[in-house]
């Protein structure tokens, strides 16, 4: 299987064209799992598919470092445009990623030759509120305290076409995001688990951010968790609509804007770190 290792804000994911390659669905989790894995696989996040869609330019297909599949993915959406761009699957700048959380709208930025993007512009949608459609076990809309790690917690429940819980905190740095992070994404409150986002905001504009994702864990960076914390920040009237916000994540910065048409623009890097063959008919991790 042809392989190639991209990341976005070292979000990193294993990322397969499968324009090209033909991989049995019931397959994809027990590869990601074994992609993902850094000492017997290849080291990643995850895996992701590019291919074709029935209805829009390029598929996106995302799955978690453990095997599950994910609904959204905001760094992924840089790469696959990036990608999708470069190999010419798409000859336009700007074009549309079906995913399984809905269709986002990418546009690429190349360099002066035309031929390559290192840097991409993601329409990401209008991020929900709504407890049902992210989804929360109760109905309601606004935080939830939950307990982890021995203590409560105040969480904005967000969807980005992927669940998101995002919690303000003083210090970044401080937050327990192995420890409430891993807790609170399997918490009861949320059937289908939820990526838990540690944020603090500097200034209105600028946000600190750490995150514990969903089946993947402690990760450089999370884009629709980026998007869901501003969206959090302008809700809870810490920014505001139309103010672009720098997101300082560990592998580097997001430029994030909620327009006040609604939906959540998020700018930031793709880069390609190696490209490869891998031995697919390998034991099971
Ligand atoms: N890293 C991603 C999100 C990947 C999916 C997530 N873990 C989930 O299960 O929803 C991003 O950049 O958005």
């Amino acid at each position: 299987m042809k392989f190639t290792k991209m990341h976005g804000l070292g979000n990193s994911y294993i990322y397969v064209d499968v324009f090209e390659e033909t991989l049995e669905e019931h397959e994809l989790p027990r590869l990601a799992r074994q992609v993902a894995d850094k000492n017997k696989g290849i080291g990643s996040d995850g895996l992701i598919l590019i291919g074709p869609s029935t209805h829009e330019d390029v598929k996106m297909q995302v799955f978690n470092a453990d095997g599950s599949e994910a609904k959204n993915c905001g760094n992924g959406l840089r790469c696959t445009a990036k990608y999708a761009y470069e190999h010419g699957y798409v000859n336009k700048e700007r074009f549309t990623i079906e995913t399984l959380g809905g269709t986002m709208k990418a546009t690429v930025h190349p360099d002066n030759t035309g031929q390559t993007v290192s840097l991409v512009t993601v329409d990401m949608g209008a991020p929900e509120f709504d407890w049902g459609r992210v989804p929360v076990k109760e109905q309601g809309e606004g935080e939830l305290s939950l307990e982890a790690a021995g203590r409560s917690w105040q969480l904005m429940p967000v969807s980005m076409g992927n669940p998101h819980g995002v919690i303000f905190v003083d210090d970044t740095e401080q937050a327990p995001v192995e420890t409430a992070g891993a807790e609170l994404e399997t918490h009861e409150a949320f059937p289908e688990g939820a990526n838990i986002e540690f944020v603090h905001m500097r200034r209105s504009d600028v946000m600190d951010f750490r995150v514990w994702e969903r089946g993947s864990g402690v990760t450089q960076a999370c884009g629709t968790g980026a998007c869901a914390a501003v969206a959090a920040a302008v809700a809870a009237g810490k920014s505001e609509k139309d103010k672009e916000v720098t997101v300082h994540l560990p592998g580097g910065d997001l430029y994030i804007t909620w327009q006040s048409s609604g939906n959540i623009l998020m700018t930031g890097n793709a880069e390609v770190i190696c490209t490869g063959d891998y031995e697919t008919r390998r034991a099971s991790i």
